[in-house]
């Protein structure tokens, strides 16, 4: 496991390279490994710049997510084609990205559980899905389907928004028992999103209900993406129920939280929804990002950043503290953090999806760094108490921030590599220190 982030640390990780007096009594360290899973929809993108008639035309709603049948999905192909609109295709989905981008950051071990066609053809969406994951992502669980995986059309109007138009062929067709118990109790984090929960008759929804249970059961945080406001609205206080329910951690935009919440201000729809999990990130556009999350009174760090203003006075006061579940706080309290884009946001956005499912991927990249290195050095005083994350809501705000930068700055939403050793923008002499 690659350490979470750029920067030096002063605790030994990765855990191989330790003390070297230590290293002598121990010449041989396997170090124990942990890995991630997640539910998918199995998706591949197919990219269109196209103009705000064309959405018009084809019944779709601006910035939304809808599913479409089988002859509007035949119709809105006819109409790219012709037109020559098809600008990318790749692999997609929003849990199948976070999972390929943890893999990708982590340099380790993710699962996803979902369908694949049975029968795969050179060039067909199936075999660009398989060419374009990371092969750290582990795909052998996969469930053999016979017919096509599902197609998100991702349709990017003038201002950059994107249109998701979703063909679903077999993605929904996942049972429950191709979800391995043992892989989803051993795990240091169960990845799902809401989008699962739009299925239908479709056995996907039951599929990570039984995969929430197994969580459960192992003590293993079940984290939550909430995909599209429009999805969120329809009936907000199922999803606080469902979330105050089921989830350990939540990640949302702007835009969804206060779908849920009610509030605009992303601080207080955090300050609320606290009230339902964990810790919370919240991506906010070109606003940046914040964590939110309860910290133990007894293990409170205070910040040397500027106390920040806002609808909660100087809310960054503790961010130097280390997210904790609210359960294992003997006296809990929340703590919040914020980060403006990394380098005020590339020069270029030439659309910004998956820039939220890159954020996503790094707090996991955290989580699991944190478990990796408790099951590597358990005397470790970072274990003195139970963290959900290795490292603290401003150090996690940086690392998300960076990623969706590098997610922003590409085409795909799937990162082609992890993040340079080196940031060019840090002068030398840090690294030297
Ligand atoms: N216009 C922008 N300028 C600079 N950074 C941006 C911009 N849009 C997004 N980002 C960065 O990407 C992150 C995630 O973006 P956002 O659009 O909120 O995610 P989502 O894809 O979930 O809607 C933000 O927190 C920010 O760091
Ligand atoms: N599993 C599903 N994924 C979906 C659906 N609609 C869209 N998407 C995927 O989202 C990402 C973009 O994520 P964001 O971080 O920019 O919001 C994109 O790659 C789509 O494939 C869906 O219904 N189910």
């Amino acid at each position: 496991m690659k350490f979470p982030g750029q920067r030096k640390s002063k605790h030994y990780f990765p855990v191989e390279s330790r003390d070297p007096l230590t290293n002598e009594l121990n010449p041989v360290i396997q170090p124990k490994h942990t890995h991630v899973t997640g539910i998918d929809q199995t998706l591949v993108d197919i990219e269109a710049h196209i103009d705000e008639a064309f959405i018009a035309r084809h019944g779709l709603v601006k910035g939304n997510s809808m599913l479409i049948d089988d002859a509007a999905a035949h119709a809105l192909y006819e109409e790219l084609q012709q037109h020559d609109l098809i600008t990318e295709e790749f692999a997609g989905g929003t849990i199948g990205n976070t999972l390929h981008n943890y893999s990708t950051l982590a340099d380790d071990r993710s699962v996803m559980f979902g369908v694949m066609s049975r029968n795969i053809h050179i060039g067909s969406y199936a075999y660009r899905y398989l060419c374009n994951t990371s092969s750290r992502v582990d795909l052998n669980h996969l469930q053999p389907v016979d017919g096509p995986i599902g197609r998100c059309f991702t349709l990017i109007t003038e201002c950059g928004e994107r249109t998701f138009a979703i063909s679903k062929g077999c993605m929904d067709k996942l049972e429950s028992q191709f979800v391995d118990e043992t892989l989803v109790k051993t795990a240091s984090a169960l990845v799902l999103t809401a989008y699962l929960m739009r299925a239908g008759d479709d056995p996907i929804t039951e599929a990570a209900m039984t995969a929430i249970g197994y969580a459960r059961d192992g003590g293993v945080p079940v984290v939550l993406t909430l995909g599209t406001r429009f999805l969120i609205e329809q009936d907000p206080k199922w999803w606080q129920e469902f979330i105050a329910e089921h989830v350990t951690v939540l990640a949302m935009n702007e835009e969804e939280a206060e779908a849920l919440t009610g509030e605009a201000d992303p601080l207080l729809a955090c300050d609320k929804a606290l009230e339902w999990c964990d810790l919370i990130l919240c991506t906010a556009g070109a606003t940046g990002l914040y964590t939110a999350g309860w910290a133990d009174e007894e293990f409170k760090r205070e910040t040397s950043h500027m106390l920040l203003p806002g609808a909660i006075g100087e809310f960054n006061r503790y961010e130097f503290s280390r997210p904790v579940r609210k359960s294992d706080c003997e006296q809990p309290f929340k703590a919040y953090s914020h980060i403006a884009p990394f380098m005020g946001g590339p020069e270029k956005i030439s659309n910004t999806n998956g820039a939220g499912d890159g954020a996503l991927a790094a707090l996991l990249h955290d989580m699991s760094a944190n478990d990796y290195h408790r099951l590597n050095l358990p005397n470790s005083s970072k274990h003195r108490y139970t963290g959900l994350c290795y490292s603290s809501f401003a150090q996690i705000c940086k690392y998300a921030n960076r990623v969706s930068y590098e997610v922003l700055a590409q085409h795909s939403p799937r990162l082609s590599r992890g993040l340079p050793e080196r940031e060019d923008s840090l002068e030398e002499a840090y690294w030297e220190r």
